[in-house]
């Protein structure tokens, strides 16, 4: 008999906006954020095996096996499960990685609703949440798949419905450290919180954009050039960046203007995930 296989997307996200509030006693910095996903990403597909190896049969050139968040996610899902099966593992990565638009993070949730599934665990959204949160600050909103106002460093969620826009996404090639962002003294990390809900509109500021666009010139440069059609904006601490247009016509037309230097792509804005679209087709 062949193992149970199942094949997910794995999707891509955007900050649309990112305000830093303050920093905490362990030196991580208190944010509101708003996330929202992209019709755009990896697709992972899983195999059961019964004698309970976790395997990863795609090589990532800079990622060694057991630091892969997928390899990662399922093992401690294994573990805090007491689950006896195992899994084979294949992935199409196309997301760019370090970009700030979430693809490890996103891979890691893929893998835990994924194995909920197939390991039939019956573990509810909220457990796989605060899994995912051991894994990294940006997997719950993954796990819970619907747009959120983020606080914290990005635990705290309140699903929110902004317009869904298609996007061009432009990709600099260089990879910025998140860490190196947050520890810039220029940065502003100050701004008062927003306590009105829903968030007014015209927050759209990201508060790492000036320290990211000082520190590379790739980045200036596609913001330069996409602020040009649209206001361009900055995901997480990037290297993507971003702007929304009217349909997928006027994206496709920017896009056709861009050169091998600077590569990107569209895609439409999700306000619930590709991720929890399928799974909910298969219930
Ligand atoms: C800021 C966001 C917004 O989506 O950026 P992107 O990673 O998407 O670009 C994320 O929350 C990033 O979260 P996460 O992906 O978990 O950050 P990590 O790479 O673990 O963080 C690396 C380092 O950045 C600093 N850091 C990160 C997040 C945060 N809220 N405060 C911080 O001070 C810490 O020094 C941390 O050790
Ligand atoms: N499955 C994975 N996909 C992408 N990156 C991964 C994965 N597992 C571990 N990583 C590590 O996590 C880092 C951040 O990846 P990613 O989430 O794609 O970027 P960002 O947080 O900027 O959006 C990568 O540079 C890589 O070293």
């Amino acid at each position: 008999m062949t193992a149970p296989r199942l094949t997910l997307p794995s999707p891509a996200k955007l900050n649309l906006m990112l305000h830093i509030l303050g920093r905490r006693e362990d030196g991580y910095h208190e944010l509101q954020t708003i996330f929202q996903f992209l019709d755009y990403g990896d697709e992972i597909t899983f195999a059961v095996r019964d004698d309970g190896v976790i395997r990863l049969h795609t090589e990532f050139a800079d990622v060694p096996h057991d630091s892969n968040l997928i390899v990662k996610a399922a093992k401690k899902l294994q573990e805090q499960s007491g689950c006896s099966l195992g899994i084979d593992i294949w992935i199409e990565k196309i997301l760019p990685m370090g970009g700030g638009i979430g693809g490890g993070s996103s891979n890691a949730a893929t893998t835990l609703l994924g194995l909920n599934h197939l390991w039939q665990l019956g573990w509810d959204e909220d457990r796989l949440a605060a899994l995912g949160l051991t894994l990294g600050a940006d997997v719950p909103v993954f796990v819970r798949g619907h747009a959120a106002f983020a606080e914290g460093v990005g635990e705290k969620l309140t699903p929110v419905e902004p317009e869904e826009p298609w996007y061009l996404v432009l990709v600099p090639q260089v990879s910025v450290s998140t860490a190196e962002i947050f520890s810039d003294p220029l940065l502003t990390r100050n701004t008062p919180p927003i306590k009105v809900r829903p968030v007014p509109k015209g927050n759209s500021r990201n508060d790492c954009l000036p320290v990211v666009a000082r520190r590379y010139p790739d980045v200036r440069n596609a913001l330069n050039l996409l602020g040009k059609f649209t206001e361009a904006k900055l995901t997480g601490t990037g290297s993507c960046v971003f702007g929304g247009f009217p349909s997928k016509a006027e994206a496709d037309k920017v896009s056709a203007l861009l050169t091998e230097t600077l590569t990107g792509f569209v895609a439409k804005g999700s306000n619930i995930s590709m991720l929890h679209r399928k799974l909910q087709s298969l219930l």
